[in-house]
């Protein structure tokens, strides 16, 4: 089976990859997976692309392979697009979910349903070696719940409930978030690419 390292530490992400790429036939191995521990690469851009970037080309050249790597986030309207860049640190460090979540909602008690807009999005860079890092941008929109529900996923997933759905991404069964998510989307235009591993 062909492989590709996804240089995550996100068991979330993780297990959704590893989904995504099983169709085409790809092991899809993360950080989590490699034998050494990979010390935490800092997310010093300025733009999700910056981040994706930094992460699949350290990693790339660690390796000298091709790599995946996903920056993503929850961007909220009604909050001036954070939590956006820090979504996973949104409460501080270590990243909590459960503190990111608690955050957003006590920053949105007082945001009519009608503003409650929000947008997952995710860039996946590809690095690899000897070549321009490529880049594909995926998003899925929704809004935000006014409590949590379901156990499905992981990050927002709870609150994020997305357009045409009244259940919350935790709640639908994860065959059907890799069906809708930004990460599905950003992956499908990978496609072509993944062919010619
Ligand atoms: O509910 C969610 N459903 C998702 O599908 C999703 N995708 C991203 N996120 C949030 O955005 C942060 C990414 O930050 P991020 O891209 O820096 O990843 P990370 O730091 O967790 O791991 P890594 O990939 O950098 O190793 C994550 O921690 C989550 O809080 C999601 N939340
Ligand atoms: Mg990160």
């Amino acid at each position: 089976m062909k492989k590709i390292i996804v240089a995550t530490k996100n068991k979330g992400k993780a297990k959704e990859f590893k989904e995504f790429f099983a169709s085409f036939d790809i092991q899809a191995i993360s950080l989590l997976d490699l034998p050494e521990s990979i010390p935490d690469i800092e997310e010093t851009g300025t733009t999700f692309e910056e981040n994706a970037a930094l992460k699949a080309e350290q990693i790339s050249e660690r390796f000298n392979t091709a790599v995946i790597a996903d920056d993503s986030g929850l961007i909220i309207d009604a909050l001036n697009g954070r939590p956006g860049l820090f979504s996973a640190r949104y409460a501080g460090e270590p990243t909590n979910d459960q503190a990111n979540i608690d955050k957003v909602l006590q920053e949105m008690q007082d945001v009519p349903d009608q503003d409650r807009h929000a947008r997952f999005i995710c860039v996946l860079a590809i690095a690899q070696p000897g070549e321009e890092t490529t880049f594909n941008t995926g998003y899925c929109e929704g809004y935000i719940h006014r409590n949590q529900k379901g156990d499905h996923g992981f990050g927002y997933d709870p609150i994020f409930i997305p357009k045409g759905y009244d259940v919350t991404m935790a709640e639908l069964d994860p065959d059907k978030k890799n069906q809708i998510s930004h990460r599905k989307n950003a992956i499908d235009q990978l496609e072509k690419w993944l062919h010619t591993l």
